[in-house]
């Protein structure tokens, strides 16, 4: 049984149903999208394997969800450090960043200089409203993430994939391979070429919207916000 996924446009549906009938705001599903990155970069990298975490932030929601999971990892303990060079002037945006400023999390503007003294980075570049080829200053940014020698992981999809296509077939991207990817809310079509480590965070989804939108529901354990999964979609017993 393959695992089910939905669409970019899907995944634009759903999270305005969620924002009207489903009465949630976007800051409610910011702070469970970054809560889920945290518990999966704290499962797949636990401080003790290097707590500098560079945090690659772009300019939309994907970038919101980066610095929300930057804030959480702050407070288990990482030194997260954060490159965001087109910040958004949406107010949620700046609340985020003044957030981590109290928190004295330091920005940098040297995205690769940063990379030298990394030991996991968080790809929060796109997500699913990615389209066309990476415009400045991102491409070389992905180049950095597609080279590096530490663990990657990407928020919702790895930063220049095609959401339906995946990798771009060259250019930008095109040998960009994350080690770890978070799914928020559903898997997307993307994930057929993803072959690292697998999560699914969206343990507020009811029932009734999975259904409508054609996904199953993984089995959250505990407290956890998020479920390891296979290929299948089977959940990945540790
Ligand atoms: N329900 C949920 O699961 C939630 C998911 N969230 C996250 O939000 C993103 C989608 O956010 P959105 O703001 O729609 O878009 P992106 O962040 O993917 O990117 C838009 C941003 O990027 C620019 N852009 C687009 N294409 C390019 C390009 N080729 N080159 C350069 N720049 C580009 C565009 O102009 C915008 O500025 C989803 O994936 C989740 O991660 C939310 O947190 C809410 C809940
Ligand atoms: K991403």
């Amino acid at each position: 049984m393959a695992l089910k996924t939905i669409g970019a446009a899907a995944a634009v549906a759903l999270d305005k149903e969620l924002m009207s009938t489903g009465a949630f705001s976007i800051d409610q599903l910011m702070e469970l999208a970054g809560l889920s990155v945290s518990q999966v970069v704290y499962r797949v990298h636990p401080p003790h394997k290097g707590k500098r975490i560079l945090v690659a932030v772009g300019p939309g929601n994907n970038g919101g969800d980066g610095l929300v999971a930057a804030r959480h990892l702050r407070h288990y303990g990482y030194q997260p450090t954060i490159y965001y060079p087109k910040r958004g002037k949406n107010e949620l945006y700046q609340r985020l960043v003044k957030q981590l400023e109290d928190l004295e999390v330091p920005f940098t503007d040297d995205f690769p200089a940063a990379l030298q003294s990394a030991d996991h980075v968080i790809d929060a570049v796109f997500g699913f409203s990615f389209s066309g080829e990476v415009r400045e200053p991102f491409p070389a940014v992905i180049n950095a993430m597609a080279e590096a020698n530490v663990p990657v992981t990407s928020v919702d999809a790895p930063s220049s994939w095609d959401i339906e296509n995946g990798p771009p077939k060259s250019g930008v991207g095109s040998n960009f391979h994350p080690d770890v990817l978070v799914s928020l809310t559903a898997p997307k079509p993307l994930v057929k070429y993803f072959k690292g480590r697998h999560f699914i965070g969206g343990r507020f989804v009811t029932p009734a919207i999975a259904k409508k939108y054609g996904f199953d529901l993984p089995p959250y354990e505990g407290l956890d916000q998020v479920v390891e999964v296979d290929p299948d979609g089977k959940p990945v017993k540790l």
